[in-house]
Formats: structure tokens, C-alpha cells, sequence
């Protein structure tokens, strides 16, 4: 489909036969993203991995937080930090037993102390001041911003409701990010010393700060991202890829499991089975739990945190099956739509995790079908970190829970619309009564 929107050629991409064709053999000519105003400003001039140009500066990134942070190895030492955080959930839970609980708000805030102290250690004591400025930013950014449909019309940017707002946020978030630099390289001129065991403590500031070609604006970048609300932009780098779109996973698949029971119940019975009382849970007890990652894999199908990709910009005129795509034309897959095509997906719409058995389609891009994070070149870097998060959680809400709607709701009322937000949430905050499970 084609749209003309203000100025900008804009190509919607809406069955996997196509996606095919754009990120895969066309992968190199579409391996940039369109610049975008809010991103200029919150992403300090797009230098954060997900908005920044393809070329050398996107690859160097790339290859340090994917080596460096997001490897399977890095994501695994984070796991103390995950249990400590869920432990804290699934304690604030049990202490409001038999009310009703906004689980939507437990959740996201979990989640973002996670990617917080990933990110700023505990050192920090503006974390919390931190967090609460990106996610205003990320409520405030977005929308069709007009200066990025009439790019050449440069007066726009004066007249902007929005600019002056992303501005103000993003001097209030770049003052505490400086800030919680400074004390990383003040803290870092004593650890000097340290062996390699030692600093498996490092939290992601530490590691970018290692990286001498990295500035700090680089550095704020691959943190803060751009945050941008905006349907077609989703999310990115470490806050807005890192904790939206994994809270909102968990959201949707607990959602969905209200409404159908059976799913909940045959969960319930194998976290149940496979986790010991005793003991914390460990990635193996994880990866025992096969039919809880086939609930995480129907949930992205039905409800993928960034339905319409991040865009990708069309760096050479070319044909795709006939059609010409102009150079400069942004070009959004429409993942949410591929993930509900009735001629890849028997009942699209049935929220069905059995239907993973036999339908082997994984996460890493390989099945157009199935493209939750992406494909090609800019494939999202943080699917280990992403599904660490999401299926640890599920595992202990439903080890430790059983879960029931707020008297005189019953699960067919239960409002499962979505809201394009930084990602695509649910519109509706999820109230839950929970009432714990004892073994
Ligand atoms: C359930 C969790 C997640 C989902 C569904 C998801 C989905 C996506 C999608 C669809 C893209 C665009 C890919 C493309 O253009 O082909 C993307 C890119 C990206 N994601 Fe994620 N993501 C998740 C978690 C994460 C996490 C945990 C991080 C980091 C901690 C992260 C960081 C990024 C970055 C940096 C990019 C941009 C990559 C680039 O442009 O080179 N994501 N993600």
C-alpha cells in the first residue's frame, strides 16, 4: 500500500511475501531508518543504534552491544538482578492477596527497574528520578509530528506543540544521565585494578564507557534512545526497546490467559511440576518450561510490542515485484497484520499456543510469517534479554498465583483493544485479584 503522507512516500508492507522482499533480498537497500525529528532531539542527533544512518557508526554499535550487553553470556549474569526485582513483585503481590491489583502498573515498573539497573548499577541514586522522565518522554513524544511530514518546510519546527516538550525532557534526562556518567568514571579511576572476574559486576554504563570510540552522547543514546510515542516507531535502544516491549509482552499473555483458563491452568500445572519451592528458579528450570514459551511465542504473534517494525527508508530506487519504490520512501512492515494472515495462520484470531508444536517458525527472521522482533540486518539485538525477562516472569506470576477478575467482570468483558503507544499495549490497565498458590 502506498501513502502519501504530507511529503513523504510512505510504503506499508502487510504479508510476508513482501516483508520477504524488504528484509531479506532487499535487506542492504533498506538497511537505514528515516530520520525523525523527536529522534534528532531525544537521540542526540540519532546516535543511538536503532535510529542511527547504516554505515560504520551503526555497525561498531551494534557489534558492542550485541557482544557486549546483549550476548546470551551477559544476559545470564543479569539474572541475579531479575530475581531479586521479580522477588520483589511476586512479595508487593502476595501482600495485596484477595484485592485487585493493577497488574499493568506492577509490571512496567518492574520492568524498568530491571533495565535500570542494567543499565546504572546500583550506584545511582537517581534511578527512579531517571526513569519517571523517560517515561513521561516516551508519553510525550510522537504522534504524526508535522515537521517530519513536511521535512522541508524547516519553519515548522517553530511553530511544533510537541518540540518544545521533547526539548524540556530531553535536557531534564540528558542532566541526570551526565551526571550518573560522571560518578561511573569517577567510581571506574579506582577499579583499574580489577580482573576479568570482577567485573562481571559491570553494568552497561561501565561497559560503554570502556569503549573509547564511544562519546557521551553516544552513550546517552544507546540509553535513552529517542523514546518516541509513535505507532510506526516503536521503541528502541535500552529503556524504550528494553522495558516496554517485554512489560507488554507479559501483559498481553497474562490477558490472554484470563480469557481462556485452560491455557492458564496447563501452565500453572507445568511451572508448577517443574519449579521446587525451595529453590530459586535457574535459566535450566527455565527452559524446562515448553509450553509456557509456546504461550510467549502465540502472544507475539497476536499482540508483537512493535507491530509495524521500526522503519526502514529506502536508500536506492528499486522494484519490488513489479512496483517501483521511490529512493527516500519510508517503508513500514506490518507485522501485526502478517501475524493474523489467514493464509499462513489457521483461525488467526485464536489465541492458540498449541498451534507451535508443529509449526516450527522460530524468532531470528528466518519465517516472514513470524517476525515479532524484525529480520535482517536490523534485527532486534535484545531478543535473548527480551524473552529472559518476559518468561521468567510469567513463570513465577503463575508459580506463585492463581488469578481472577475483579468481581462483576467477567473474562468475555475483558478489554482486549490495543493503544499505539511506544509500543502497542493494551488499552486498558489489567486489574487482577490474586490469591497465593501454596504447594
Ligand atoms: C519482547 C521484547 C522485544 C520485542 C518484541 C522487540 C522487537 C523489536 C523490533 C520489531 C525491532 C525492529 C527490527 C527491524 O527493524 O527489523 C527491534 C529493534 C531493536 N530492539 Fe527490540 N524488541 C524487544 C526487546 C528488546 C530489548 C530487551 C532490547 C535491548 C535491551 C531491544 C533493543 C532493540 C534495538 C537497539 C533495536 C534496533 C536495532 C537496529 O536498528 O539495529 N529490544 N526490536
Amino acid at each position: 500500500m502506498h501513502l502519501k503522507l504530507g511529503e513523504v512516500s510512505t510504503i506499508v508492507v502487510s504479508s510476508s511475501e513482501y516483508a520477504k522482499e524488504v528484509l531479506k533480498t532487499h535487506d542492504l537497500v533498506f538497511a537505514s531508518r528515516p530520520s525523525i525529528q523527536a529522534s534528532k532531539i531525544m537521540g542526540y542527533d540519532s546516535l543511538g543504534m536503532s535510529f542511527a544512518p547504516y554505515g560504520d557508526y551503526w555497525r561498531q554499535l551494534r557489534k558492542i552491544c550485541t557482544l557486549e550487553l546483549l550476548s546470551s553470556k551477559r544476559v545470564q549474569s543479569f539474572q541475579p538482578v531479575r530475581v531479586e526485582e521479580f522477588t520483589n513483585l511476586i512479595e508487593s503481590i502476595a501482600s495485596k492477596e484477595g484485592t485487585q491489583i493493577n497488574l499493568t502498573k506492577e509490571v512496567f515498573s518492574t520492568i524498568f527497574t530491571i533495565t535500570s539497573r542494567v543499565a546504572f548499577g546500583k550506584k545511582c541514586k537517581e534511578n527512579q528520578k531517571f526513569i519517571s522522565v523517560i517515561r513521561e518522554a516516551i508519553m510525550v513524544a510522537g504522534g504524526f509530528d508535522l515537521v517530519d511530514l513536511f521535512p522541508s518546510y524547516k519553519w515548522l519546527q517553530h511553530i511544533s506543540m510537541l518540540m518544545p516538550k521533547i526539548k524540556k525532557l530531553h535536557k531534564q534526562a540528558d542532566k541526570i544521565m551526565q551526571e550518573i556518567i560522571d560518578d561511573h568514571r569517577e567510581a571506574n579511576k579506582s577499579r583499574v585494578n580489577e580482573d576479568e572476574c570482577e567485573k562481571v559486576g559491570e553494568d552497561l554504563i561501565d561497559v560503554l564507557l570502556n569503549q573509547d570510540c564511544l562519546s557521551d552522547n553516544s552513550i546517552k543514546a544507546v540509553i535513552v534512545g529517542r523514546g518516541a510515542k509513535n505507532m510506526e516507531f516503536g521503541h528502541e535502544d535500552m529503556y524504550g526497546g528494553g522495558s516496554e516491549t517485554s512489560a507488554a509482552t507479559i501483559i498481553w499473555a497474562v490477558a490472554e490467559m484470563i480469557k481462556n483458563p485452560r491455557i492458564m491452568e496447563k501452565v500453572q500445572a507445568e511451572v508448577r511440576e517443574t519449579f521446587d519451592k525451595e529453590k530459586i528458579p535457574n535459566e535450566s528450570d527455565i527452559e524446562k518450561l515448553q509450553y509456557l514459551k509456546y504461550v510467549v511465542k502465540e502472544t507475539l504473534r497476536l499482540h508483537p510490542p512493535g507491530a509495524f517494525l521500526l522503519p526502514r527508508e529506502c536508500g536506492q530506487a528499486c522494484q519490488i515485484n513489479g512496483y517501483d519504490i521511490p529512493f527516500k520512501s519510508k517503508v513500514i512492515v506490518n507485522v501485526w497484520a502478517i501475524g493474523r494472515d489467514p493464509n499462513h495462520w489457521a483461525d488467526p484470531e485464536m489465541f492458540y499456543p498449541e498451534r507451535f508444536i508443529e509449526n516450527l517458525v522460530d524468532y531470528k527472521g528466518n519465517n516472514y510469517e513470524y517476525i515479532p522482533f524484525g529480520s535482517g540486518r536490523r534485527i532486534c539485538p535484545g531478543i535473548t534479554f527480551g524473552l529472559a525477562n518476559v518468561e521468567l516472569s510469567l513463570a513465577l506470576l503463575m508459580y506463585h498465583f492463581d488469578w481472577k477478575l475483579p468481581i462483576g467482570v467477567k473474562k468475555e468483558d475483558l478489554d482486549m483493544s490495543e493503544t499505539f503507544g511506544v509500543t502497542i499495549t493494551q488499552k486498558e490497565d489489567l486489574y487482577l485479584i490474586p490469591s497465593t498458590y501454596h504447594p
